[in-house]
């Protein structure tokens, strides 16, 4: 190998003038050479090379180390590893937090991560945890506003992509996974998809939390809900975290979801004084039976590119509401989802991508 620079003096102990010679020979030649104690770091062609001498003097060792590990090295505190992964285009700072229960980052170090501009820009930050109660794992994640919700749906499927990463799994694998919204049991396809078990969807109108009286049984179903003056027919659904879902106004065309502008009405879904625990809103509009195409306005996230909990809690309120199947494909704007709400076990099954994209260190 061929040294390029130097990039400081190297000092050697008088004592050890073997030492110098043994460096000589490991580097082929090096101009200056003063005496003392040594442990440096050469920059050459293509690469860095850490020397260190033993505490005796009568070892010299050559360490290779890349670029970035030594960057690493000297950040090692106040920085946190992360990789990014989306679903859909609903992205997600994964975190690995298996060494403990606690979350490694701040409800306010998360918002800042999250922010465009200002952090590495994501939808929010979920922590792959020790499972609970004999689950394999434990999943939690915040808002890119810092807020905690009990459920993500894209986010679980990144969860087990990252989770056969950390693991080095091939192939088909499922886990089960401890939320707020319960046991959540995700499974990697052969062709790298990942098919969720949601689990049932709540419907009783206070566990949504609702504050719309019940009018079909304990459910809220295509009941009205007054936002700045207009009426909407809605249905409430909670997955684990809660779903407004509405198909158009009281006694209006049918939705077409391009022509809304979500800025302005989705904070006022939200926020509405009907969602004490303020509310996930879905617009969406029935192509068919078995296909439906939404645009959500997220609690704690606003418009994102794709809703899981959302896809599934709108083919619930679609079947409610006799507009759809069981098994339908939601068109979300990053991409489709396979929704089915089966009829045997009132269990929700998802089916959708989860990639990483990239791996980051960011200063805390
Ligand atoms: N995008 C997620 C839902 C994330 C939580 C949501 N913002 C909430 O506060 O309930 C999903 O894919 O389900």
């Amino acid at each position: 190998m061929e040294i390029a620079a130097v990039t400081s003096t190297v000092s050697v102990a008088p004592q050890s003038r073997q030492l110098v010679n043994a460096l000589s020979g490991k580097l082929g030649s090096v101009s200056s050479l003063s005496f003392g104690f040594f442990e440096k770091e050469y920059c050459f062609k293509s690469s860095r090379l850490r020397l260190s001498a033993s505490a005796s003097m009568d070892a010299v060792t050559a360490e290779k180390i890349s670029p970035a590990a030594s960057f690493l090295d000297k950040r090692e505190n106040g920085v946190l590893h992360f990789v990014k992964y989306h679903g859909l285009g609903n992205d997600f700072i994964l975190v690995d937090n298996r060494d403990s229960s606690e979350p490694k980052i701040t409800q306010e170090q998360a918002a800042k991560l999250c922010d465009r501009n200002f952090g590495v820009g994501a939808d929010g930050v979920i922590f792959a945890m020790p499972g609970v109660n004999g689950t394999d794992y434990t999943m939690r994640i915040f808002n890119s506003d810092g807020s905690e919700p009990e459920m993500c749906g894209n986010g679980v499927r990144c969860f087990a992509r990252f989770i056969a990463e950390l693991e080095n799994l091939q192939g088909k694998h499922s886990f089960t996974i401890h939320t707020g919204a319960g046991l959540i049991v995700p499974e990697i396809q052969d062709d790298g998809q990942v098919k969720v078990d949601m689990g049932t969807p709540i419907l009783k109108a206070q566990d949504v939390p609702t504050k719309l009286p019940g009018n079909k049984g304990e459910a809220v179903v295509q009941a009205e809900l007054v936002v700045d003056g207009v009426s909407w027919n809605v249905t409430c659904v909670s997955m684990g975290n809660p779903h407004c879902i509405t198909f158009g106004k009281k006694g209006g065309p049918s939705l077409k979801v391009d022509d809304l502008n979500l800025p302005e009405i989705g904070p006022k879904f939200e926020h509405h004084e009907m969602f004490p625990a303020r509310t996930n809103t879905e617009f969406v509009e029935v192509l068919s039976r078995s296909h439906l195409k939404m645009r959500v306005w997220e609690r704690g996230a606003g418009a994102t590119l794709a809703c899981g909990t959302g896809a599934c809690a709108l083919v619930v309120a679609a079947v409610l509401e006799g507009r759809a199947n069981r098994k339908c494909t939601v068109d979300l704007p990053g991409g489709p989802l396979e929704i089915e709400w089966k009829q045997e076990d009132n269990h929700i099954y998802m089916t959708g991508p989860a990639e990483a994209v990239f791996y980051g260190s960011a200063l805390l």
